[in-house]
């Protein structure tokens, strides 16, 4: 399929410093792409320029086949932008709020369509209350909300759950999931790893001014290595035993009493190994089976920094 977003070896400099260093990404219609990265990474900046409000250096960008730095206006009719910082209005109310988008961006029915979409994300009870006493969670659905006015395909959503408390955070998670089961592109970024794992089908990891992974979230745990079996004893006497029947598995030490194991094949090895130690009168006192994380990739990525 031929992808909807092409970022195209971007450069960008502020004075001395590089922030882009050739950064390529392909994104597929309907699908949603997240952008990972720390403070500071460059995310924000990327974002301006696929969405034509800041020059790079060198490379381009295609929406939809069009040039963006050529076809600005055809690009800009095919998606919504919403900024970390909320394009809301204070003073008005979130009907007012919706209508007063609509109405700018020549909507058939404002009026109606603000309904819509307060019924669509939730607000309906708060559509008379000034936003200026809305929650965090309720001003960033109002914005999701706002993006949609003019039915664009793609939308851009940068760190669109910072400052949200667990609870609206997981509300805006499935917001998201909504949008692209009718069919919407979602290119987000986000500096925390659960997102991008819970939401996104492919993501990029963005350090150092380059992509230096990207991949499904599956893929990218593959990289942080495969499943272990970690097996705890109740003596050091039985883990040693353990040990001398587990020759042909990768074993880690954790402490005088647990290992972990390598699973190369997930469930096989799992059931292979418990038969080794039963039939040799082994048994743990208990046993677990996990799978790398995100986190496990990044630290790997970054050999330790902070995100
Ligand atoms: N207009 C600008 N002039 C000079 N430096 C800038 C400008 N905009 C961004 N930067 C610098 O570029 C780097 C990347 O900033 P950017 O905002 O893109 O990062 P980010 O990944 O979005 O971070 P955050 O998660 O904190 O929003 C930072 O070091 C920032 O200080």
């Amino acid at each position: 399929m031929t992808p909807i977003i092409e970022v195209k070896n971007i450069k960008k400099r502020f004075k001395k410093q590089l922030v882009l260093d050739s950064v390529s990404i392909e994104v597929q219609p309907g699908s949603i792409y997240a952008l990972l990265g720390a403070n500071g990474a460059g995310k924000s900046t990327l974002l301006k320029i696929i969405t034509g409000l800041l020059d790079s250096d060198q490379g381009n960008v295609l929406v939809n086949n069009l040039t963006v730095t050529k076809d600005l206006r055809q690009v800009q009719q095919l998606f919504s932008f919403s900024a970390q910082t909320s394009s809301v209005d204070d003073i008005l109310t979130g009907y007012e709020n919706l209508v007063l988008i609509a109405k700018l961006r020549h909507v058939a029915h404002p009026k109606q369509l603000a309904l819509d979409l307060l019924v669509q994300f939730k607000l309906t009870d708060a559509a008379k209350k000034r936003v200026a006493d809305y929650s965090g969670g309720m001003r960033r659905r109002l914005d999701l909300a706002m993006s949609l006015v003019g039915n664009p395909e793609i939308l851009f959503l940068d760190e669109p759950t910072t400052g949200l408390d667990p609870s609206s955070r997981n509300d805006l998670w499935q917001t998201i999931r909504e949008l692209k089961s009718q069919g919407k592109t979602i290119f987000l970024t986000t500096q925390y790893l659960e997102e991008a794992d819970q939401l996104a089908d492919k993501i990029g990891f963005l350090g150092e001014g380059k992509i230096i992974a990207t991949g499904t979230p599956s893929e990218m745990k593959h990289l942080a290595g495969s499943e272990k079996l970690q097996l705890i004893f109740l003596t050091s006497e039985q883990l040693a035993q353990a040990q001398t029947l587990l020759t042909d598995f990768k074993v880690q030490l954790i402490d005088e009493v647990s290992i972990n194991v390598e699973l190369p094949d997930s469930m096989q090895s799992v059931l292979k190994i418990l038969h080794l130690l039963s039939t040799n009168e082994i048994e743990p006192n208990t046993f677990q089976v996990t799978s790398p994380t995100l986190d496990d990739v990044f630290l790997k990525l970054t050999k330790g920094a902070s995100l």
